[in-house]
């Protein structure tokens, strides 16, 4: 049992227990995995090891090594079904690729009909390299290099998402030099403040991405496109920011957004609401990092989004667009897990009773940079045997720091966190929905090698990314 007394003195018996939330009282709660936080498909088998898709944590870590990302490929493709259904049509379903991309699961993109959303030259060559249709894929970016703009156009990407009036310039003359008509959208900055870390807020008016509404830099954006016979404007776009849990910031978006469609059939005349029929809202559906995050399912808020366009609309006598949506996180994230293994404890005295466990891992800020970024919170749990082995007895929980092996005291995985006073050198714990963000902003700080993703399924695993290895690194050496 715990000895810590959980309640309403809990912040001031533990005042560093910020994200932690409260002590967990027993060995059962130590080693809790709230499903809606770790991939559908993980459990604690009865001899206490955790088992993802049937896969025992162990093996995964003997064979491969750690750190480790473990994706659950039931639970990834799940939701890019689940995504597809709310929004009515895969196709309409843009998978932000920045949320972690690799040919595999480019393909399993592709396998399930979504659509794909590039932000650069390498995504684009990964989901060239997965055979992605390229009709399907949207570029996007507010300085894509004349270079990425040549190899959209050779592709033939479906749309370029328009950023800039530089860019509006570069790709009508890119396009009429290949004899095309490229499909694009404007990205318009619909004003709105997101409720969520200021670093992934992206439609408040002072920020780079996108052409203001309210400046009329929006319109301006789309007489441009108009004037160009290389061209053509099929949809509009916003993206509001990231880990968003509720709809009103979309609300306003997609208000904003048919009001600018009204301005436009009152300049352009009605028929250019035939060509220009989507709109789209988008990524930053919100993910549950922790049991204190509670997201609404997809199908709630798109349902809400639709409701309120349709609406809106009808108000204003204009044909309803069709609504594409850009999730990455809510894809990614949650069907994932890193694999750690404890190397160093430590316990640091905070005051007059109270410490902190430092819990050193063998990753850290090169695998996950999103807590040192934005203060993200995660849930972290003993996965290669139960908190008390199998015997019952005195587990006592205690508030821990997991951290990495890099040279930087901001190098925190998981800020706050309780774990098992039994956790030793060499146990197993995995820190979860660490799926969007995490690989895709790897580093390779400390020449520490990026780690292996493997996929699992049906109690099999498979390699989809190998460890990196001081040959790769010895690669880009020219001497
Ligand atoms: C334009 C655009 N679309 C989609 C996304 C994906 O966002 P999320 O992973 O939060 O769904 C982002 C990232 O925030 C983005 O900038
Ligand atoms: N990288 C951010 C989200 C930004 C997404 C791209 N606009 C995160 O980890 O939450």
């Amino acid at each position: 049992m715990c000895a810590h007394p959980a309640g309403p003195r809990h912040a001031e018996v533990y005042p560093h227990a910020d994200q932690a939330g409260f002590p967990p009282s027993t060995s059962e709660e130590i080693d809790r995995l709230y499903p809606k936080v770790w991939p559908r498909n993980t459990y604690r088998a009865p001899d206490g090891v955790v088992r993802i898709a049937g896969v025992d944590v162990r093996e995964l870590a003997r064979t491969y090594g750690t750190p480790l990302f473990v994706i659950d490929e039931v639970d990834f493709k799940a939701r890019c079904a689940e995504y597809a259904e709310a929004f009515e049509d895969p196709a309409l379903v843009h998978y932000a690729a920045k949320a972690f991309l690799c040919t595999e699961v480019a393909r399993w993109v592709a396998e399930k009909g979504l659509s794909l959303d590039v932000c650069s030259g390498g995504e684009l060559a990964i989901a060239l390299r997965a055979e992605f249709p390229p009709e399907r894929i949207a570029f996007h970016g507010n300085n894509k290099s004349l270079a990425e703009l040549e190899q959209a156009v050779e592709a033939g990407v479906g749309t370029v998402v328009l950023d800039s009036y530089h860019e509006i310039a570069r790709l009508a003359e890119i396009a009429e030099r290949h004899g095309v008509v490229q499909a694009v959208m404007v990205r318009v900055t619909v004003g709105v403040e997101a409720h969520t870390h200021e670093f992934i807020a992206t439609a408040h008016e002072d920020q780079k991405f996108g052409f203001s509404l309210a400046s009329g830099d929006a319109a301006e954006a789309v007489r441009r496109v108009l004037n160009s016979t290389s061209l053509k404007l099929v949809g509009l776009h916003s993206h509001i920011g990231s880990q968003i849990f509720d709809t009103d910031g979309f609300e306003v978006a997609a208000r904003r957004v048919v009001g600018l469609l009204a301005e436009l059939r009152k300049e352009h005349g009605p028929e250019l609401l035939d060509q220009l029929s989507v709109v789209d809202l988008g990524g930053g559906f919100g993910i549950s990092y922790t049991d204190r995050d509670n997201p609404p399912p997809p199908a709630q808020m798109i349902t809400q989004i639709r409701d309120i366009v349709r609406k809106e609309c009808e108000f204003a006598d204009l044909p309803v667009p069709r609504i594409a949506g850009e999730p990455g996180r809510a894809i990614a994230g949650p069907g994932t897990v890193t694999l750690y293994e404890v190397g160093t404890i430590k316990d640091v005295t905070l005051g007059e009773d109270a410490a902190r466990r430092y819990v050193s891992v063998d990753g850290g800020m090169s695998d996950n940079i999103r807590t040192a970024l934005y203060d993200a919170a995660y849930d972290c749990r003993l996965v290669s045997r139960a908190s008390d082995d199998g015997q019952p007895g005195e587990v006592r929980a205690v508030l821990s720091r997991v951290v990495g092996k890099h040279c930087e005291s901001g190098d925190i995985v998981v800020r706050d966190c309780w774990l098992p006073d039994t956790l030793a050198p060499g146990d197993l714990l995995a820190v979860a929905a660490t799926g969007a963000y995490c690989y895709s902003m790897a580093s390779n700080y400390n020449k520490q090698p990026r780690p292996a993703v493997v996929a699992v399924r049906n109690g099999n695993h498979r390699l989809l990314l190998r460890r990196e290895t001081n040959e790769d690194m010895f690669r880009l050496e020219v001497s």
